[in-house]
C-alpha cells in the first residue's frame, strides 16, 4: 500500500497526558497549551476529560476549560465522556465532539471503568443516543489492544469485536490504543489487517505509546497498513492511571518529524509546536519527552 499525502494528528496530550501528571496543572495552563497548540496549526485538540474527579483528579476542571476556550475556527475541541452523565456535562461545557472509551481486556476495563466491556458498550448507547439528538459526533477508543498490563496477549479478533461494536454503534472513528506501548511493527500490521476485516480502514486510528520505544515504528507499520490517522501527545506527555510504568503517547513532535520527513502533510508548523511542548515541559517542570524538541532545542 502506498503511503498518504496526507495525515490527520490528534493531539491528545492535553487530555491523555496531563490525566497523568503528578503536579496539579491549573486551567490557565491547560488553556494556553491548548491556544499554543491551536497556534501550531493542530486542528483536533482532545482537551478534556468528563469523567469522575475521584478517579481522574487532573481532569476535573475540564467544564471551566471549555468555558475559556478562545475557538480556533477549523480546530476540533474535544472531551471524553464515559456516561451518559458525562455527555451531559460535556454538552453543557459546549464541547464539539466527544469521545467513548472502552478496553480490549475485562480486567483493564474493571480497573479503568469500573465495569465489564459488555456494561461499557451498553453504558455507551445512551451516550450515542444523545450524541445523535445535539448533532454532536462520537470517537471511540480500544484499550490494551496489543497488550494489557493485567491479562498480557490480547487476541486481535477480540479488538475487532470491540472496535465493531463502537462503530456499529455510530462512532465515526475507532482509535486502537497501545495502551502499554509493548506492540511492536509486525504484531501492529497483523492487528490493522485483522480490524479492517471489519471496519474501513480509513475509519480507524492508530494511538501508541513510547514505552517500549516502537511507537514511531509502529506509527510507520500503520501507515503501511492504510492508517492515516494517529494520536499523539506534545512533549510525550502522559502515561496513564491504570497501566503502571506505561510512559506518555508519541510525542507530536516527533511524528510531525517523522511525516515531514516522508514528505506526508500535517499542516502543523514544527518549530510552534516544540515551542508549545517546551512551555508545557518548563511549566510542568519535567523534561521534555520529545526526542525532536531535545535536540533542536540544545541546538
Ligand atoms: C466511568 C466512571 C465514572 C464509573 O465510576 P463508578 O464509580 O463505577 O460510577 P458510578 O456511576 O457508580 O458513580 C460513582 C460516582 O461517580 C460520579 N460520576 C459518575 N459518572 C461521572 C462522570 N462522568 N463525571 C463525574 N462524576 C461522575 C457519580 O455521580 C458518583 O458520585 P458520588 O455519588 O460518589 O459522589 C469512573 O470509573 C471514571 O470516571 N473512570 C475514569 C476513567 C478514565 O478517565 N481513565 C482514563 C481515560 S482512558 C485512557 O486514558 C485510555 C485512552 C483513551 O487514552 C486510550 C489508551 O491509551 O488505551
Amino acid at each position: 500500500m502506498s503511503l498518504p499525502q496526507r495525515v490527520r494528528l490528534v493531539e491528545v496530550g492535553p487530555r491523555d497526558g496531563l490525566q497523568n501528571e503528578a503536579v496539579p496543572v491549573s486551567v490557565s495552563d491547560k488553556l494556553q497549551l491548548v491556544h499554543n497548540l491551536a497556534e501550531a496549526g493542530v486542528s483536533y485538540i482532545e482537551a478534556g476529560s468528563f469523567v469522575s474527579p475521584k478517579w481522574v483528579p487532573q481532569m476535573a476542571g475540564s467544564a471551566e476549560l471549555f468555558a475559556g476556550l478562545l475557538r480556533k475556527p477549523g480546530v476540533t475541541y474535544a472531551a471524553l465522556a464515559p456516561n451518559l452523565r458525562g455527555f451531559e456535562d460535556a454538552l453543557a461545557a459546549g464541547v464539539q465532539e466527544v469521545a467513548v472509551f472502552a478496553a480490549a481486556s475485562e480486567a483493564f476495563s474493571q480497573r479503568n471503568i469500573n465495569c465489564s466491556i459488555s456494561e461499557s458498550l451498553e453504558r455507551f448507547l445512551p451516550v450515542m443516543e444523545a450524541a445523535r439528538l445535539h448533532g454532536i459526533t462520537v470517537r471511540g477508543y480500544v484499550s490494551c489492544v496489543l497488550g494489557c498490563p493485567y491479562e498480557g496477549t490480547v487476541a486481535p479478533t477480540q479488538v475487532a469485536a470491540v472496535a465493531n461494536e463502537l462503530y456499529a454503534m455510530g462512532c465515526y472513528e475507532v482509535s486502537l490504543g497501545d495502551t502499554i506501548g509493548t506492540g511492536t511493527p509486525g504484531a501492529t500490521r497483523t492487528l490493522f489487517d485483522v480490524v479492517a476485516g471489519q471496519i474501513p480502514r480509513g475509519k480507524l486510528a492508530g494511538h501508541f505509546h513510547d514505552t517500549y520505544g516502537q511507537a514511531l515504528a509502529n506509527i510507520y507499520a500503520s501507515l503501511l497498513e492504510g492508517i492515516q490517522v494517529f494520536d499523539s501527545s506534545v512533549a510525550g506527555l502522559g502515561g496513564c492511571p491504570y497501566a503502571k510504568g506505561a510512559t506518555g503517547n508519541v510525542s507530536s513532535e516527533d511524528v510531525v518529524y517523522l511525516l515531514n520527513g516522508l514528505g506526508i502533510e500535517t499542516g502543523i508548523d514544527l518549530d510552534k509546536l516544540i515551542a508549545a511542548g517546551q512551555r508545557i515541559s518548563d511549566t510542568l517542570g519535567r523534561a521534555n519527552g520529545s526526542r525532536v524538541a531535545k535536540a533542536r532545542l540544545s541546538a
